[in-house]
């Protein structure tokens, strides 16, 4: 394709003349590390350095021509200047793959909490309607039988184009993505109008990054104001009040979920350790289903995927045949073992996730309550009291430990949830005073993942409930700037065989 057809769709966005030279690009990279011949290089100022300042390493590798906020008259290739580097990158991304978000059916799910596992049921009601799913998210991308581990939840504009037109040509028809609100700020998915976007529920995460919790609910508005095609629906849940207020603000077609009233809601529910039963209940019909995820909050879940799929026209018999063959990695998995312990790992990594678990298992399991649990490194430091206290409050046992400390000492970061614990309920053991037959409700220190989850088993009796939370389907632990296998699942069973 050439520069001129790409520069075609900026508009507004250019911010100088355009070159006479009209170059023919083979391909577009945001990275200079990656380009090639016949590329064009888009110069990001980012937040950690200035991709501008890699425009004669582009050069150098074969860029065919560059785009840039910054004016530059002495470069050896075409330039195109515009006022936004990122947005501009989405659109011509867009345009070079040809549009791949028009050739599939295309849900967007946004939300604190559950877009993995929402993403994952919508997976499997599209596969139960004999359909061609592909996802973009958390764990992986996946689609026709290939699957590649994700770097981050929703990739860069150019990624995204470049997947849906993989996707696409590879005869994807339903493609879901689960769209950070880190996405929606750094306009990742300009250039992709979905054909549903769902809202799941809004609570305190990444304020490290958006500074307020208003700022973040305006980013994840955005999903629903700036990216939805003409008459596709915004899923809302109407279980939050962030919920209800967007439902109450948007225009074009909203559909709410679990609400009485609403286009979906659920009655007759039953929830049980091993899953959930009920009705879903249309304004045309009750139809029962079962699942084998448990918990509150993932019926919600539940009616997310389910009200997203029946608006994009999936009849409700594949829904409820989806719906009951899902599971997802990472999410309340429970850990089969020999000892009579149940033993979960679980993905919650902020105050609401690790409350809802907590609250679900502590209505649903006999014997004592035992969470293993830290906050990450480099991210929101506000959340790790709340996670503390909330983690210390429904345990009857908390081992205090390191989720992924990045490069922030783990020390600093259990010194900065510690305070968040009450102590008048919650005694603090030290690690070698705590036996099995602990009788007082407490947390304890142990900074070392592997050696708090060590401890956490051994302190349980057959009957008890142990939960590893916060890095879920994860398989490594992020320590300083290294990588190190770590997989909570693995290291639970390898706890459970040291003490038995
Ligand atoms: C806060 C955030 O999202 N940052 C993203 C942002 O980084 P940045 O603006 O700091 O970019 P930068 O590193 O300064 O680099 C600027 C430009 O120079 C380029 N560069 C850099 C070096 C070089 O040698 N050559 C070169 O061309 C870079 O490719 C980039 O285009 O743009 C980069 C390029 O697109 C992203 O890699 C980076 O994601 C970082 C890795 C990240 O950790 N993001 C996380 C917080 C994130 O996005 N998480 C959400 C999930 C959150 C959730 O749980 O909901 C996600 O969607 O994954
Ligand atoms: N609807 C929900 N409401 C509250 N908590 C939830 C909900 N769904 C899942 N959780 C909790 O949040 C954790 C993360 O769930 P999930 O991976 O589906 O969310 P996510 O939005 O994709 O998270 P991330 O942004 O980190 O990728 C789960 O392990 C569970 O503890
Ligand atoms: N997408 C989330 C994942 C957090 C996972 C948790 N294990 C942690 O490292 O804090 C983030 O980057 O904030
Ligand atoms: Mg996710």
């Amino acid at each position: 394709m050439t520069l001129s057809c790409l520069t075609n769709t900026l508009g507004d966005l250019l911010a100088g003349p355009l070159p006479d030279a009209d170059p023919c690009v083979s391909a577009i990279q945001y990275d200079s590390r990656k380009v090639t011949d016949g590329a064009l290089f888009v110069a990001i100022p980012g937040e950690a350095v200035d991709g501008h300042r890699y425009i004669p390493e582009a050069i150098a590798s074969g860029a065919v021509a560059v785009m840039g906020e910054l004016p530059h008259d002495d470069l050896a290739v075409p330039y195109i200047q515009v006022t936004d580097s990122r947005k501009a990158l989405a659109l011509i991304s867009a345009t070079h793959y040809d549009h791949p978000a028009d050739r599939l059916t295309l849900v967007a799910v946004t939300g604190t909490n559950g877009k993995t596992t929402v993403a994952y049921i919508l997976e499997s009601i599209f596969a139960a309607a004999g359909l061609c799913p592909g996802v973009m998210g958390t764990i992986s991308t996946r689609f026709c039988g290939r699957e590649e581990a994700s770097a981050m939840t929703t990739p860069e504009s150019r990624d995204i184009q470049d997947t849906l037109a993989r996707m696409a040509a590879a005869g994807v028809t339903h493609a879901v993505m689960e769209v950070s609100s880190h996405a929606l700020a750094l306009d990742r998915v300009a250039g992709c109008a979905f054909d549903a976007a769902i809202f799941t529920n809004l609570t305190q995460d990444h304020l490290d990054y958006h500074g307020t919790m208003e700022i973040y609910g305006e980013a994840k508005k955005r999903l629903f104001e700036e990216h939805r095609k003409e008459g596709a629906a915004a899923v809302i849940n109407m279980a939050n009040e962030h919920g209800r207020n967007l439902a109450e603000t948007l225009s074009g077609t909203v559909f709410t979920v679990g609400k009485e009233t609403g286009a979906l809601a659920a009655d007759r529910i039953e929830v049980a350790i091993d899953g959930i039963k009920g009705e879903f209940v249309t304004p045309n019909e009750r139809v029962p289903f079962a699942s084998g995820a448990t918990g509150r909050y993932n019926l919600e879940n539940i009616l997310c995927a389910a009200g997203a799929a029946l608006s994009v026209g999936i009849p409700m018999d594949a829904v409820v045949r989806g719906v009951a063959a899902f599971k997802v990695p990472g999410r309340l998995e429970r850990v089969p073992n020999p000892c009579g312990l149940h033993l979960f790992v679980d993905y919650a990594h902020t105050p609401d996730a690790l409350e809802n678990v907590l609250s679900t298992l502590r209505h649903l399991v006999p014997g004592r309550l035992i969470c293993v649990f830290g906050c990450g490194g480099d991210r929101d430091r506000t959340k790790r009291p709340l996670m503390a206290g909330i983690g210390a409050a429904y345990s009857d046992l908390a081992v205090v430990t390191s989720d992924n400390p990045r490069s922030e000492a783990p020390e600093k970061i259990i010194e900065d949830m510690v305070p968040g614990i009450d102590g008048e309920t919650s005694f603090r053991y030290e690690p070698e005073r705590l036996s099995k037959e602990f009788s007082r409700k407490g947390y304890v220190v142990v900074v070392d993942r592997r050696e708090a989850i060590g401890l956490a088993v051994a302190s349980a009796r057959p009957g008890d409930t142990v939960l590893v939370a916060g890095k879920g389907h994860e398989t490594y632990q992020i320590i300083g700037t290294q990588r190190l296998d770590f997989d909570d699942r693995k290291e639970v069973l390898k706890a459970v065989e040291s003490t038995r």
